[in-house]
């Protein structure tokens, strides 16, 4: 019987086995950022250690940036106190940083891959949930809390646990106007928000295989609100595409070596797994949420969902999402008029989704309606530069889009971008807990880029064939 990727990735990174499910494990690549190294950095200095591989360990600032102008001071006293730390201690520490000022900055989750640090058969740490993004590329990538940053930076391994492993087979073809970001609600819907708990999952089947690595990412992105620690897709040939060229990618008789070694980590197709769910990827729809977390989702055009019609405990959890969005059974989203489009995030703020975004518009001749500010942030720099590059912050700007420097924006809100009061989003980010953007009483609807930009134009959430006519064939996201 063969084996699966995270079981061959998690044997070899294995410095010490405890011999009850725990392993200490090499990190062969740790990302930095502002939010969650500070204290790991102070309890460093307290002990007097240093970072053990500082050629392992890369720092961006993301969380706090601002989008309008990252001159210093920010306004942001918060911001600007996380910033001068991360440069210092990166600085004191030794290790390289992405810098606002330097121009590679940007989301920790965009840069690693754009700049070719996140590889196949890696293990990669990092002290933020959705660390499992880099799992789109074959690496078992987890998220860690501050006090493993700590050891990681001290020790470059981590106590981890070994997960199970599920596959989650999606087959057939989507159906056009069906994006990455559906397919994660989707299956987060089905599976549940803490169905992963306790599992790494395997995304494959003939859906995930012709997706493109920013696609992936999407899906690999959100493993984790389906409670995964980790999501991950096997390498293949669209992996090494992307790698190819990468300022950190391999080069000359390495690269050769690299792509053997990178198939020999992939999943065994006589793998063993804990547990298989095969979906049918052509039963798929455009999907948006409704409630106050990322499994609370209905297709675009459906009724919002009856608690008489679910368990006691579902019911319960129904009750408190209704009363918070102020939304009712029966009713439509579109039902509910938008404040706010927000396009960007770790999930779906890559080259790709601004460029679907753009020529959806540009097919249209579609404006964003009176009343809705409408935000376009790009993940990264680099993904900013190519954007004005191609034209597209032209068209975003002329169809009533902000046009903003990188950074996670309105996602978190940990800097001036922010919902005020009740008002409601479009997102195309991956998280819709309550306040999650800012405002305490904010609402969030979590959907593709493609949707949100639908949304902007609608006035309200719709399907965006309404708006922008079915996806043409090549365009896929
Ligand atoms: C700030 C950080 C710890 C957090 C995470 O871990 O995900 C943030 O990135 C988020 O998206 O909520
Ligand atoms: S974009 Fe959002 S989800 Fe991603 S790292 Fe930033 S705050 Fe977290």
């Amino acid at each position: 019987m063969g084996s699966t990727l995270y079981n061959k990735v998690f044997d070899l990174h294995t410095v010490r086995d405890y011999g009850d499910g725990r392993a200490q494990l090499f990190v062969g690549l740790h990302l930095v950022h502002e939010a969650t190294s500070p204290q790991a950095f102070a309890m460093l200095r307290e002990r007097g250690l240093s970072v053990a591989m500082r050629e392992r360990n890369v720092a961006t600032a993301d969380h706090v940036i601002p989008t309008d102008t990252i001159a210093r001071p920010f306004l942001d006293q918060l911001g600007e106190d996380m910033l001068a730390q991360l440069e210092t201690n990166t600085q004191d520490f030794g290790l390289r940083f992405f810098s606002p000022t330097g121009g590679e900055y940007g989301i920790v989750h965009v840069i690693g891959p754009e700049q070719g640090l996140t590889q196949p058969g890696m293990t990669i740490a990092c002290g933020d949930s959705h660390t499992s993004t880099h799992g789109a590329f074959g690496a078992v990538a987890l998220g860690i809390g501050t006090s493993q940053v700590r050891d990681v930076l001290a020790t470059q391994t981590v106590t981890m646990n070994r997960l199970k492993v599920r596959r989650i087979q999606i087959d057939g073809e989507l159906a056009s106007g069906v994006t990455a970001k559906d397919v994660i609600l989707h299956v987060i819907h089905e599976l549940g928000v803490v169905g992963g708990v306790g599992y790494a999952y395997e995304f494959a089947g003939t859906v995930i295989e012709s997706m493109s690595m920013d696609e992936r990412m999407t899906v690999c992105n959100m493993a984790v609100e389906g409670g995964a620690r980790c999501g991950y897709v096997n390498p293949d040939e669209t992996t090494f595409a992307y790698l190819k060229g990468r300022p950190a990618a391999p080069a000359g008789e390495a690269w050769d070596r690299a792509v053997a070694w990178w198939r020999s980590i992939a999943s065994d197709a006589d793998a063993a797994y804990d547990d298989v769910v095969v979906m049918d990827g052509g039963a798929i729809r455009p999907m948006v949420t409704w409630g106050i977390n990322p499994g609370q989702a209905v297709p675009v055009d459906d009724e919002l969902p009856d608690p008489e019609s679910v368990s006691r405990d579902v019911a319960d959890s129904y009750a408190e999402a209704y009363a918070y969005m102020g939304m009712k059974p029966g009713t439509k989203l579109g039902d509910y008029p938008i404040d706010v489009a927000f396009i960007g995030s770790c999930t779906n703020g890559r080259l790709s989704d601004f460029v679907e975004v753009s020529e959806a518009l540009k097919r249209s001749g579609a404006r964003v309606s009176p009343g809705v500010r409408a935000l376009a942030v790009p993940g990264s720099n680099a993904v900013r530069e190519e954007l004005v590059r191609l034209g597209v912050d032209k068209v975003l700007e002329e169809a009533g889009f902000e046009f903003r420097l990188a950074g996670c924006s309105m996602c978190l809100a940990m800097n001036t971008d922010k919902l005020v009061g009740r008002e409601l989003a479009a997102s195309s980010s991956n998280r819709n807990f309550k306040g999650r953007q800012g405002s305490p009483t904010g609402r969030t609807m979590i959907m593709s880029p493609l949707a949100v930009a639908a949304a902007a134009v609608n006035g309200s959430v719709c399907d965006p064939a309404t708006v922008f006519g079915p996806a043409p064939v090549a365009s896929a996201s």
